[in-house]
């Protein structure tokens, strides 16, 4: 087993650096000679530099050998780790151990999803992976805490009454219910507007009221941003055309259900392509009633498999412990040059970078006195897990955000949420059988047979082994959760909080909100120093003068991809890294961005894993 406390540490050498793993493909060992040996004699297509060993990296390396597995790929990586922000670690307590999770922890299979739930299937993790069901209170119950209290959010289980009852009585739905049943009386934007905030679309659509108590957590919850500052255009871009070519989203909206969802052409061929992947039926059939999925160690186990699938590839070599520090075009831009640390040079057909846009800027030496990449700003975010002996000690469900709107006196920590982290993960009292919700174990094990979803308790395990996984390994389990603390609150802070502040913010905060007084037998504080990029007004501007920049200067010899131009998540990180080899093979000369600002469009039936779309 992998040690995930730091993700996946990598021993430096001094002329290759290689990943501390007992692999047949080290550079520095005898054993190998006999590969590299094949390896020289195959005629390598592309030699490609992969610079960043996040999951962005990972992710280009790995679509590199199956797009074209010809390739030799080198992977740059600045520190002695690789893996990013993804990081899981183990945790002992009194009666075992608990797994915490510092950046994400699940992933949706749906949209860009369906890429990480196909790596399940491609590096053998489906024994270790847990499904959540859709009938799951993490599923169903999503709070926000307004004005000092947590609000469910209406969910169509609830029933109507019950749903209505809320948003006429509590103070965070206040406009709400009458705003969105006029908003297509409103006029729709002047054709001037290039871009706007969230925050002043959804007032012109909406209300202020709404922006501020509703859709303000919704924002700190994925981008951990303020809604005053994020992009209309770029976050909700069918929305954004829907009021430019309906009048307004609830035409639009009508539209697309009449007549199908309009999309991107890019869009609507990705999915096209993802129809046709040969799902083994069993996995396809559990992640059908999944919202979301994670591993028995957490998503560090993503990294670490695809780590190992890439050293035993054989064509990729990890260069640990190197910064990049320069990146130029050969004199006949025939060739990439990367220089690291210490001044070595070496050439390279291609590069990707998945750096972000500041580091690349830093190592772009020769941009003259404008940057390759506009200012793209981004958030630190700090994640505090605590582990409480006492179980249930938040109400059920995903966890609660909170928004601009909640008074300073009920959030003076300017905390953005806090995450039920149990929810997720079944605990060992989920997998006695005498407490399933099912009580005729011949029909599971008739189901099991015939290839069937067996749900337990909201969870599923692939084919119901008879010891299905879990991640917190302890005889009783008690109450995890995290607190998120920092994104935009912090924004131009000087220093941030260390250890003992962080902890203290985070049990003040479960304090306040959940009246939780005892104290953790657990606990980890992250500091993740600028994780989520800001997509601001103006963010496609930026985007499209990046590849203006990276065209001109590097002629399709660097190409970037990561978390800063189409979505923040995991998921649309494994999507850019997609795309970008995709296009690397297709021979285009691009630079990862040529989609940014795509006129095409068709109208397609949504998606997700399991289901057929149909193309119009
Ligand atoms: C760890 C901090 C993160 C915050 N946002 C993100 C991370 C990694 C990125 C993100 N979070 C969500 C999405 C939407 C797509 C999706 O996969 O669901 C993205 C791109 C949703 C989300 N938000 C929270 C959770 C538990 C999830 C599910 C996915 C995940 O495991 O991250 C909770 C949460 N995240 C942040 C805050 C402030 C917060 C508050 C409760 C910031």
């Amino acid at each position: 087993m992998l040690q995930h406390g730091n993700g996946l540490r990598l021993a430096s050498r001094t002329r290759q650096n290689c990943l501390a793993l007992p692999t047949p493909l080290c550079y520095g060992s005898n054993a190998n000679i006999k590969g590299l040996r094949r390896y020289a004699t195959q005629q390598a297509t592309h030699n490609v530099a992969v610079l960043g060993g996040g999951i962005t990296g990972l992710a280009s390396a790995y679509y590199l050998t199956k797009e074209l597995p010809r390739a030799r790929i080198t992977i740059y990586e600045a520190s002695d780790r690789i893996g990013g922000w993804l990081s899981s670690k183990r945790v002992p307590v009194k009666d075992g151990t608990i797994l915490f999770e510092a950046g994400p922890r699940t992933l949706r299979p749906v949209s860009n999803g369906v890429l990480s739930a196909r790596l399940i299937q491609e590096l053998d993790l489906a024994k270790d992976a847990i499904f959540p069901q859709d009938s799951s209170p993490a599923a169903r119950n999503r709070y926000v805490y307004y004005p000092d209290h947590l609000v469910q959010m209406p969910h169509p289980s609830y029933g109507i009454a019950e749903n209505l009852w809320s948003l006429m009585t509590e103070p965070i739905f206040k406009t709400a219910l009458i705003s969105g049943l006029t908003e297509i009386f409103g006029n729709a934007r002047s054709s001037d507007i290039q871009d706007e905030s969230v925050g002043d679309f959804f007032s012109r659509r909406l209300s202020k009221t709404v922006v501020d108590r509703i859709l303000s957590a919704v924002l700190h919850g994925i981008y951990a941003g303020d809604a005053w500052q994020l992009s209309a255009k770029s976050l909700f871009p069918s929305l954004w055309r829907n009021e430019a070519n309906a009048g307004s989203i609830f035409a639009g909206v009508m539209k697309s259900r009449a007549e199908g969802i309009e999309m991107t052409k890019r869009e609507a061929d990705f999915l096209h392509e993802m129809r046709s992947y040969p799902w083994d039926p069993l996995l396809e059939g559990t992640l059908k009633r999944s919202t979301v999925f994670t591993f028995k160690d957490g998503l560090g186990m993503l990294v670490d498999r695809m780590a190992r699938y890439l050293l035993e590839h054989g064509s990729v070599e990890f260069k640990t412990s190197t910064p990049v520090e320069d990146i130029s075009l050969s004199d006949d831009r025939s060739s990439i040059r990367i220089t690291s640390k210490g001044g070595q040079a070496h050439d390279y057909a291609h590069a990707i970078s998945s750096l972000s846009p500041a580091h690349l800027n830093l190592v772009n030496k020769n941009a003259g006195p404008r940057s390759l990449i506009p200012h793209i700003p981004s958030v630190t975010v700090m994640t505090v897990n605590l582990y409480y002996r006492t179980p249930d000690l938040n109400p059920p469900g995903f966890g609660y955000v909170i928004p601009l709107a909640t008074p300073f006196e009920n959030n003076p920590e300017r905390a953005l949420g806090v995450v039920f982290d149990t929810a997720y993960s079944p605990s060992p009292k989920d997998l006695d059988a005498s407490n399933w919700q099912i009580n005729n174990i011949e029909q599971l094990k008739q189901a099991r047979e015939n290839g069937q979803l067996v749900n337990v308790n909201d969870f599923a395990w692939y084919n119901m082994p008879d010891k299905p996984v879990i991640q917190d390994d302890v005889k009783e389990r008690g109450t995890k959760l995290t607190v998120m603390l920092g994104g935009h609150w912090w924004n131009d802070w000087p220093s941030f909080p260390d250890e003992q502040e962080g902890l203290a913010l985070a049990k003040g905060v479960v304090q306040r909100h959940l009246n939780i007084t005892e104290e953790p037998e657990a606990f980890s504080v992250n500091l993740q120093a600028d994780c989520i990029p800001q997509y601001t007004v103006g963010h496609e501007q930026r985007l499209k003068t990046a590849h203006d920049n990276l065209s001109r200067q590097f002629k399709g010899r660097l190409r970037v991809a990561g978390n800063w131009m189409s979505g923040v998540g995991v998921n649309d990180c494994l999507r850019s890294a997609y795309d970008v080899v995709r296009g690397l093979k297709a021979g285009r000369d691009g630079t990862g961005l040529e989609q940014v600002g795509t006129t095409e469009y068709v109208r397609l039936k949504p998606v997700k894993v399991g289901k057929k779309a149909e193309e119009q």
